[in-house]
């Protein structure tokens, strides 16, 4: 096998491996009817696999479904493998401690009192959501026994632009939860009457609610960068919690993988959220591994090969340990390897579902940036390719750059703009970077660091025409002399 193309969205639909195939069954099985008249029927082995597959070729798309349909997958539970699922808490894994915390914290619910606000931070992928909704659910099923209206309300911020739509996502998602429609249109109306029906709704269908506001930091706004958005919804809602706006009791969970969060949260926000801090550090291979393997039986048994669930827990540890990623990886290589017909998932399908969800997230970034910027991703990522820690100094970096918009006749940047657009591309959390001084004979520089192979990210940005222009082998030449020259 290896890495299938036509599994690129930016080539599925009409997925060109389809056409070619379909066209050499044809001109074979064509030549192969013309030979019958000539000579005696001799068929060969090419032949017959000709004739089979125009015979499949002509096969109704119904016939197809229905024969796929009957083909036993590879997987069994597909729940298992999607990271928004809710897993029961046997399956939780190396996460004891933080379910503690934030049980013993919103445990106060049950006693019909106000639980603290907390405020949940780590790098993606490390359990902060799944720990809250796995606590929220448990104390949702004991408040029900015990006549108390809990209600978890949760929000993901990403795709939230502004406060005004985030207070109307809330007030849906209280609504959905109260099992009623909200009374406010979306669009139109002031964020005022927003909040109004939120609290309307909250007052009259809760005692008490966990507000969980998922992803919180990527809720910036338009307004003003000293006040964020995020920080006026912090302020607004645990300040509706402490005075009569809400009768129920409020407690506000914010998520957010950005830990110096807290430090852009403006100062009355801080004084009415004054949340509880719990960590969630990165899960190392072992841990990875014990999280899968208490999802195997997402497939059905003994179609995954031993080495499978240890080769995708030491892909995702490779980044920062990301349980999401190694999820992602079983479930693409269980899918890549139902796809082919196989009937086992092997190590190839991990490491070609590596590479196809290494490439997807690469060309979701640079699908969007400007050349400029892809010039100096391109630049930065070739030094990192080439050094022993897979990092690139901004220095050298900066020199590679220069050499490729010399050789596809760019505008040239200054190395501070340079610099710039690569820390603007670590919101991305392709990149990363810490500053650096290798002795006083080397300055101060920036030293860059990749999430994804560097790899990826050059195979990925030779695919912009002016950027494949450039010789491959002429970069890489460039790019070890400027790394020798480093002092
Ligand atoms: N300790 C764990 N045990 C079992 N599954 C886990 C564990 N931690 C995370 N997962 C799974 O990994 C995926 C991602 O977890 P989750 O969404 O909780 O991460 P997160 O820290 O909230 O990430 P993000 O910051 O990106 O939202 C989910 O499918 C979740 O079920």
């Amino acid at each position: 096998m290896g890495t299938d193309d036509s599994d690129d969205p930016s080539t599925e639909s009409g997925s060109p491996e389809d056409e070619t195939g379909a066209q050499t069954d044809l001109s074979s099985a064509t030549k192969s009817h013309t030979s019958q008249h000539d000579s005696p029927p001799h068929v060969t082995a090419t032949d017959q696999s000709s004739a089979r597959d125009a015979e499949s070729s002509s096969q109704s798309i119904e016939d197809m479904l229905l024969e796929f349909d009957e083909q036993k997958g590879l997987i069994r539970d597909r729940s298992l493998l999607d990271p928004n699922f809710v897993v029961e808490e046997d399956r939780i894994v190396g996460r004891d401690a933080q379910l503690q915390e934030v049980t013993k914290m919103l445990r106060v619910a049950l006693g019909d009192n106000r639980p603290p606000n907390l405020f949940l931070y780590g790098p993606s992928g490390t359990g902060k959501s799944l720990i809250t909704k796995a606590v929220c659910n448990n104390i949702s099923r004991i408040c029900d026994s015990r006549d108390i209206r809990f209600g978890t309300i949760e929000v993901n911020c990403q795709d939230l632009d502004t406060l005004g739509v985030a207070v109307y996502e809330l007030a849906q998602q209280a609504a959905d939860e109260a099992g009623v429609d909200v009374q406010v249109p979306k669009h139109g109306v002031a964020t005022k009457e927003k909040w109004d029906e939120l609290y309307r709704i909250v007052n009259q269908h809760f005692d008490s609610v966990v507000f969980v506001l998922d992803e919180l930091d990527m809720l910036v706004g338009r307004r003003d960068k000293q006040d964020p958005a995020f920080s006026r919804l912090l302020y607004q809602l645990s300040r509706a919690g402490a005075n009569d706006e809400l009768n129920a009791y409020i407690s506000v969970v914010a998520i957010s993988n950005d830990t110096k969060m807290m430090d852009a949260v403006g100062s009355r926000a801080v004084s009415s959220f004054t949340p509880e801090d719990v960590h969630f550090d990165d899960y190392d291979a072992n841990q990875l591994q014990a999280i899968l393997r208490r999802r195997q039986d997402a497939f059905h048994d003994d179609v995954v090969d031993d080495d499978v669930i240890p080769l995708a827990a030491a892909f995702a540890a490779q980044t920062h340990g990301d349980a999401r990623k190694a999820i992602d990886l079983m479930r693409v290589a269980g899918e890549l390897a139902e796809r082919e017909g196989d009937a086992r998932v092997c190590e190839g399908h991990v490491r070609a579902a590596q590479a196809k969800v290494e490439k997807n997230r690469v060309l979701e970034v640079v699908r969007g940036i400007s050349t400029q910027k892809k010039l100096c991703l391109y630049a930065t990522a070739a030094v990192a390719s080439q050094t022993a820690d897979g990092t690139a100094r901004s220095t050298t970096g900066y020199r590679v750059y220069q050499y490729l918009t010399d050789a596809i006749d760019a505008d040239q940047y200054h190395q501070e703009t340079y610099v710039n657009k690569m820390k603007e591309l670590t919101t991305y959390s392709l990149v990363d970077f810490e500053r650096r001084s290798h002795g006083p004979s080397s300055g101060m520089f920036l030293e860059f660091q990749f999430g994804e192979r560097p790899e990826t990210i050059l195979e990925t940005l030779r695919e912009d025409s002016r950027i494949e222009m450039v010789s491959e082998s002429e970069v890489q030449s460039v790019v070890k002399a400027q790394i020798r020259n480093q002092t």
